[in-house]
Order: structure tokens, then sequence, then C-alpha cells
């Protein structure tokens, strides 16, 4: 045991290297040794001096990242612990952007990643609605999840998650913007709300390639994709660029709306995607004073769909204005109000998922080459 206020010897700044090298930096999910990250440690008067190398300043939770590796500098021997944090070389970030490329992505053949397309055949069904929910819940479950908002025109996720903040950008790798614990990316972190979004064809494919290659994911248990209504161009990009997604159909409990997400569910099973199961929304309204539930329409079109596509009728969630409610507070409801009719569904919902085993038969191989611009 040394005396606190004497120099620090060398063995002991080599621990403080091992130590603080081990942390993982946790937007980039590598510890900060093989990121290049821990930069100069050396002796002051009654401690120790760290230099943490920063691959963006503009990588979210530094104040945290600073308290991590002052606990983590503060070895046996180390009285006091200065820690500057400085922006990192050029080189270092290709190595970074370089490191992160290397690690397994969504489109890798092989990835254990479960990912759900969350599809309904209208508009306003509250497909965007039951995919933050989803997401959320699973996250507070425990689960490394991911949402891809694929509603390029109709983007919500911003609003839903509560967040608008551009992703940060790294030598040609895009970090998801993170929110309640759930990894996010939407057009809507890049444009202006105001302004429509008026991709199509390549633009629009290129667009969700990104997402799906150039973003940094790291290892994640589901993925989310919040598609547009109906079956237009970015279902079948997807499609193309995931190589084991299934289907999530939402519905709400009108014949009408039913036989388009029927439609939906036609085009993926001619794409041979699976279709895992059929959430059907605004099932029914519970009155405030006693609680009893009346169906809202006239029909029972979920379960007819799910029946006649030979798939599970995964919940059927009530009208609750508590769902609205925190959406637009942006805060999804299974968090905000987690007792609440909806929510209650929706958590049960996300618990009972179903699963598939993948498989490669009868896929094309998604194979492209991401630039490598910053
Ligand atoms: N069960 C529900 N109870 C109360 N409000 C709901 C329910 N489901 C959806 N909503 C509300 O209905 C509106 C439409 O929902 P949402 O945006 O999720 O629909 P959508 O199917 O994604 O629409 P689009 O595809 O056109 O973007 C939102 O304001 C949402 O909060």
């Amino acid at each position: 045991m040394r005396t606190l206020g004497a120099r620090v010897d060398a063995d002991t700044l080599a621990r403080v290297r091992t130590a603080v090298g081990s942390l993982v930096e946790p937007s980039l999910r590598h510890r900060l040794d093989e990121l290049g990250m821990v930069g100069d440690v050396s002796a002051v008067r009654g401690g120790v001096r760290v230099v943490v190398h920063l691959p963006s300043t503009a990588l979210p939770g530094q104040d945290r990242l600073r308290d991590a590796v002052r606990a983590a500098a503060r070895v046996d021997g180390v009285g006091s612990v200065d820690v500057e944090v400085e922006p990192m070389s050029d080189s270092g970030r290709m190595d970074v952007a370089r490191t992160l490329k290397a690690a397994p992505g969504l489109n890798t053949l092989g990835s254990r990643t479960r990912v759900y397309a969350v599809a309904s055949g209208k508009g306003g069904v509250g497909k965007s609605v039951v995919t933050a929910n989803l997401a959320a819940a699973l996250a507070a479950a425990g689960q490394r999840v991911g949402v891809i908002d694929a509603d390029v025109w109709g983007y919500s996720v911003p609003q839903l998650f509560g967040v608008r903040e551009a992703p940060v950008a790294l030598k040609g790798v895009m970090l998801p913007v993170r929110a309640h614990d759930v990894s996010l990316m939407s057009v809507g972190f890049f444009v202006d709300d105001a302004q429509p979004v008026v991709w199509r064809g390549p633009m629009l494919h290129k667009a969700l390639e990104q997402f799906v290659g150039d973003v940094y994911w790291g290892e994640l248990d589901v993925l989310l994709l919040d598609l547009p209504p109906g079956t237009g161009d970015v279902p079948m990009s997807l499609i193309e660029l995931l190589p084991d997604v299934q289907l999530l159909l939402v519905t709400t409990p009108q014949a009408a709306v039913a036989a388009v997400a029927g439609r939906v569910a036609a085009m993926a099973t001619d794409s041979r995607v699976p279709v895992a199961g059929v959430v059907e929304n605004m099932s029914s309204i519970s009155c405030d004073g006693c609680g009893a539930e009346t169906p809202l329409f006239d029909g029972d079109a979920g379960a007819s769909l799910a029946g006649s596509l030979g798939v599970p009728l995964l919940g059927r969630v009530p009208v609750d204005r508590e769902l609205t409610r925190c959406a637009d507070a942006g805060v999804p409801a299974v968090l905000e109000q987690p007792g609440s009719p909806a929510a209650v569904e929706l958590s049960r919902v996300a618990a009972t998922l179903p699963s598939h085993e993948p498989t490669l038969a009868g896929r094309s191989l998604p194979l492209f080459v991401s630039s490598e611009s910053s």
C-alpha cells in the first residue's frame, strides 16, 4: 500500500491503463482499448491524469464516460484522477470505423437478430404506436432492441420516442440514436420536420440500404421495422436487404381493413417471408366507470385474418387514450403507463412474440458495398 500523495509508479500507471482500457464504451459497444480511446496515462502530483480520445465530439453519454473512467482509474495507490477528453486523430477515427464495420451487421448471414417488419394494409391503424410499444417493452425486459423507421414518408419514430437529434457519423458508419434503451434510425433524424420527404425508387432503396448496412447496430436481439402502409417499394427493398425478416400484421377489427392487410400478407408469402402473427388494434373500448369492454366495430377481422393465414392472433389491443397521450409525449405507454389496458396487452404481445429458425432456402444473398466516405 502506498501513501496517498506520493507519486504513482510505472506499475500503477499500467494498471490504470488496463482498468480504463477494459471499460466498454456504451454506444460503440467495444472496449476503450480496442477503439484506441485510451491516450496518455501519466502521474501527476498525488494521482493520475488520463487522456481519453473521443472518436466524435457528438458521441452521446460523455459525462457518464468520464465518470466511468474516473472510477476505473482509481486503482489501489491512486489518489486523485484527472480525466481529459480530446478529439481523436483522423487515422484513429478511421480505425474505429473499421472496427465497427468488422462487427456483425444486420445483413450478416447467420445473424441471430430476430427481425419483425410491422405492416398494415391501411394507414392510421396503429402500426407505429404498436411498433414503438413492442420495442420499449422488449428493451425493458432486457433485450437489445433496434427500430428502423421504414415509414419513410410518414415517419413517426422520433415523435413516439421523444427524440430528435442527428445520428453521430463516423467515417462512413452511423450510430443509431438511443432513446428509452432502444436504438433508433429514422429519416426523421435527417430532415426538417416541416419538409415532405419525396424519395422514391433508387433513392429510397439506398436510404434503407444505409439504415441496414451503414448503421452500427451492434448485436441486437430484436429489430423492428415500422413499414409504410400497403405493398409499396419499401417492403420489397427490406425483404431483399434483410435475410431473415418476419411480418407482423396490424389491423383493426373491420373486414375492409383486414382485407388490405391480407394483401400485404400475400405479397410477403410470394417473397417467402413468413407471417409471425396478427395484432388486432382498437378492438374494444372500455368504460371509464365500470371497466366493461365494448367492441368498437362490428367484426372480428383480426381473428379471421389470422385464421385464414394459419398464424396466431397475438393480441387484441383496446382503444386507450393513454396510448395516444404517451405517444404525443414521446414516451411509450408500456413505460409511462404500464398498467393501462393497451400497455398491458402490448407488453403481453412483446413477451410472446414468436420466433422461428432462420432459413436461407430460396433467398438471394444480400451483398452490397458500403461507401467509405466520412
Ligand atoms: N389502441 C389505441 N388507442 C388509442 N389510440 C390509438 C390506438 N392505436 C393507435 N392510436 C392512435 O392513432 C393514431 C394513429 O396511430 P399510428 O400512427 O400508430 O398509425 P399507423 O398505422 O402507423 O399510421 P401510418 O401508417 O399512417 O403512419 C395515433 O395518434 C395513435 O396514438
